[in-house]
């Protein structure tokens, strides 16, 4: 039998002091994919945060013919596609593709490279339907030839002649806006992108291919055009940070009670989560780079509507968390998941140290205050994990999160940086 992480968590002491902000897990896999678009010279990607999905994607690089060095103290990925031109490696095998979401961002570069790609597996996060009919459907009208291997559960794409085109997304996909871009850039035309994403990743990302020689316009409005290039160059990036990451710190300290320096965490990528937040009791400042986030323990926690949408609203990949502090807060919380229709695996976890969650489809009502208490919980998906993880910080006794790989998918050194602050963490390998 192999080895399993585990989170061991202790709850009970408020937080204090400062905790640094990873790089951001959803722009530096797209990057890492458009970085595979360049033919010649290295790509450095700075602040690259020490993830499980960042191993899983160099080795997809590597895997697709480029060659890749993580310098994990300086947290900088150096990434030479030059060799990447073998059609026969053009493929994204299940073993490595289907442990995240972020393989599906490596199609553009493949059909580029080498005129071609197959899929064999998609994964991410476990959380209802996610298709990619956008992905495929937005290839298609740029000239790619998508065709399904029903038996092997396989995609095939043949690209040999990629050209601009006009495209919709019927919602403003986050991957599929980075995925149409990167397959419009280097295709001969203008594409048009309606309804695009406006997540600040994908401004990011943007911002990354721009400095490649990519030519971009619209970024952030919704309608984005591209007119495409001949080739791209190999550039230095550094990794906006993670909003997501500090949107969990800044929660587990609304949880304990405290106040803690989140060090390049920014408030505005916080969007509507920071209004939430306040309404809640909790206090922000901005000082350059470092955001203060404090609340005082002996006031009780509001209760909160908050309902998820695509970028300035409530982030999905946030509702998690704020489905555990709720259970904290003194009255009705309702939450209202419109982007999944299968996240909300995390009421029965919580369930079981205490609270009181009723889920009705994409519907959740957190009666709170509950006094929650240690248990043995399961990390249906990366969020659940980090939400039993502030749970724990709260509850009476000893919690264990598991699998904790699912945390390390998406937060660098977790338990390391909780601990900094104060709590009682620990990650735990068992066999
Ligand atoms: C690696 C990465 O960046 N992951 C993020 C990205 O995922 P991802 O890009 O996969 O999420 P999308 O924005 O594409 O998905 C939003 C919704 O659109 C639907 N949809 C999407 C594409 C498609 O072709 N067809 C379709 O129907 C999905 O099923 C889902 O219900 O944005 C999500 C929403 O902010 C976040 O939770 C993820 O953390
Ligand atoms: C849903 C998430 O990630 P992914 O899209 O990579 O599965 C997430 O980051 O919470």
């Amino acid at each position: 039998m192999g080895q399993e992480v585990r989170y061991r968590v202790r709850g009970g002491r408020p937080l204090s002091g400062t905790a640094f902000i990873q790089g951001a897990k959803n722009a530096v896999l797209p990057m890492i994919g458009a970085a595979l678009l360049a033919a010649k010279g290295r790509t450095v990607l700075r602040n690259v945060p020490v993830i499980e999905d960042v191993y899983r994607a160099l080795e997809l690089a590597e895997h697709v013919g480029a060659k890749v060095a993580f310098h994990e103290a300086e947290r900088t990925v150096v990434i030479d596609a030059s060799g990447l031109n073998d059609p026969e490696l053009a493929v994204l095998p299940a073993e490595i593709a289907a442990r995240f979401r972020g393989s599906v961002l490596f199609v553009p570069a493949l059909m580029h490279r080498t005129g071609r790609a197959r899929i064999e597996g998609v994964g991410g996060c476990n959380l209802g339907s996610r298709n990619l009919d956008f992905h495929y459907r937005g290839f298609a009208r740029l000239g790619a030839e998508v065709t399904e291997d029903p038996e092997r559960n396989h995609i095939n794409v043949e690209a040999s002649r990629l050209r601009g085109g006009r495209l919709y997304l019927d919602t403003p996909s986050h991957t599929g806006t980075e995925n149409l871009i990167m397959a419009a850039v280097l295709a001969p035309g203008t594409t048009v992108i309606e309804h695009a994403a406006l997540e600040p990743e994908v401004l990011d990302v943007i911002a990354f291919l721009s400095a490649m020689g990519a030519k971009i316009s619209g970024g952030g409005t919704g309608l984005i055009t591209v007119e495409g290039v001949e080739e791209l160059t190999a550039v230095e990036h550094t990794i906006m940070s993670d909003r997501i990451d500090a949107g969990v710190f800044a929660m587990t300290v609304a949880a304990t009670g405290g106040e803690v320096s989140l060090v390049g965490a920014n408030l505005d990528h916080l969007g509507v989560a920071r209004w939430k937040l306040e309404q809640m009791g909790v206090g922000f400042s901005q000082e350059g780079a470092v955001l203060h986030v404090q609340r005082d323990p002996s006031v009780p926690l509001r209760p909160i509507n908050a309902v998820t949408s695509p970028f300035p609203g409530f982030a999905t990949d946030l509702q998690s968390p704020l489905m555990a502090l709720a259970t904290l807060a003194e009255g009705e919380s309702y939450i209202h998941e419109a982007i999944y229709d299968g996240r909300f695996a995390l009421a029965d976890e919580l369930n079981k140290m205490g609270a009181k969650i009723e889920v009705e489809g994409t519907r959740a009502i957190v009666h709170g205050s509950t006094n929650l208490r240690g248990a043995e919980v399961i990390a249906h998906d990366l969020r659940t994990g980090a939400a039993l993880v502030l749970a724990g910080l709260v509850a009476e006794g000893e919690t264990i999160v598991a699998p904790g790989y699912l945390v390390d998918r998406g937060h660098a050194q977790f338990a390391q940086r909780l601990a900094t602050l104060g709590g009682d963490v620990e990650r735990v390998t068992v066999s």
